[in-house]
């Protein structure tokens, strides 16, 4: 019985102790740290949810957004948005931004607009706690090995935003990316925005390699700019305008990353990729 009660001690003593002194311990500890706290959260605000709406609801990302918001303090990191008055657009519209880490779940709670959901593959549904908190927020599911099934659910979802008024947001990349650059951009995001006839908001985030680099197991403080673009407009375009939505959206999108990833470069250090 004694030995047991010294394991927490012994814990506690040598945690900070690593913390201190291995910063590939600290990448571990706030990885496992980052995901186990997020099923806390998840845990908590399911019951919430229920309460609050019954079931699936988008109204529920009010409560997640809520619940979300601390979690940047507890890993050291800091957001800089700039361009909130575009966000500020009436009714529905589509979000497109990149996608480097499932950290982007911070910055995306961080400026999530009202009755605003996302849209992420079905396999996140079984994620435990933060599946079923996923599910109660309203998110879109989609089957990304079967294009006929993720376009159907797509055109669902044009209706869906128009008739329920609800605003989503699309990782146009279709999967995450830390390559110092954006993918190139996957076409449901524009199809989406076109059939809706809803405007396009880009949203950027700067290049997380200042701060989080997988391969050499770093995961510092940092600052992540978070850089809202002004909409662009979809009103009057057919699904032939696609290509040229999508190419448009990509290089000022890929313009906005470079520009914002070079200046946090000069004040914190060389990108390293
Ligand atoms: C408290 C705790 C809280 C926790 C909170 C957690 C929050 C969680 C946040 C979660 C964040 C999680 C984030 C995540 O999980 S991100 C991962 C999942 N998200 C995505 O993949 C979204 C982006 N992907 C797309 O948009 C793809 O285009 C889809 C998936 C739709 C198809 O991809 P696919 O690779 O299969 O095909 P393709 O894009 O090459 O297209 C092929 C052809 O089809 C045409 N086409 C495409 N679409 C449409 C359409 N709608 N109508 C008509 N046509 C359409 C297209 O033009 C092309 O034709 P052509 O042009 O070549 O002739
Ligand atoms: C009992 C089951 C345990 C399952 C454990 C899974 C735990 C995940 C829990 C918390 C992490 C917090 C935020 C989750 C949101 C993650 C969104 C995300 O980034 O998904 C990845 C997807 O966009 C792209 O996937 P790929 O890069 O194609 O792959």
């Amino acid at each position: 019985m004694d030995v047991l009660w010294m394991i927490p001690l012994l814990l506690l003593m040598i945690i900070p102790l690593l913390m201190c002194t291995s910063s590939t311990f600290v990448f571990y500890f706030k990885k496992f740290f980052y995901v186990a706290w997020m099923m806390v959260l998840a845990l908590i605000a399911i019951p919430l949810c229920i309460l609050k709406s019954g079931g699936r609801d988008i109204e529920n990302m009010r409560i997640i957004r809520f619940m979300v918001r601390h979690v940047k303090y507890l890993l050291g990191l800091r957001f800089e948005v700039s361009g909130w008055e575009h966000l500020q657009t009436e009714g529905p519209y589509v979000v497109i931004s990149n996608h480097q880490s499932s950290l982007d779940v911070l910055g995306l709670m961080e400026i999530l607009p009202d009755r605003c959901t996302t849209i992420a593959k079905k396999e996140l549904v079984y994620a435990g706690t933060v599946g079923l908190i996923c599910w109660l927020g309203g998110i879109v599911f989609i089957n990304r090995k079967k294009t006929s099934d993720a376009k159907s659910v797509m055109a669902d979802a044009a209706k869906t935003m128009l008739d329920d008024q609800i605003r989503l947001w699309v990782f146009p990349e279709g999967t995450r990316n830390q390559n110092g650059d954006l993918l190139p951009f996957k076409k449901g995001a524009f199809h989406l925005a076109v059939q809706a006839q809803v405007p396009i908001i880009p949203v950027v985030f700067s290049s997380y390699s200042n701060f989080y680099l997988r391969k050499e197991k770093q995961f510092k403080s940092g600052v992540i700019r978070l850089k809202i673009l002004p909409k662009i407009e979809t009103k009057g375009m057919t699904s032939d305008d696609v290509s040229s939505l999508s190419d448009k959206s990509f290089d000022l999108m890929r313009a906005a990353f470079l520009d914002i990833s070079d200046s946090i470069t000069r004040s914190n250090g060389p990108v390293r990729h």
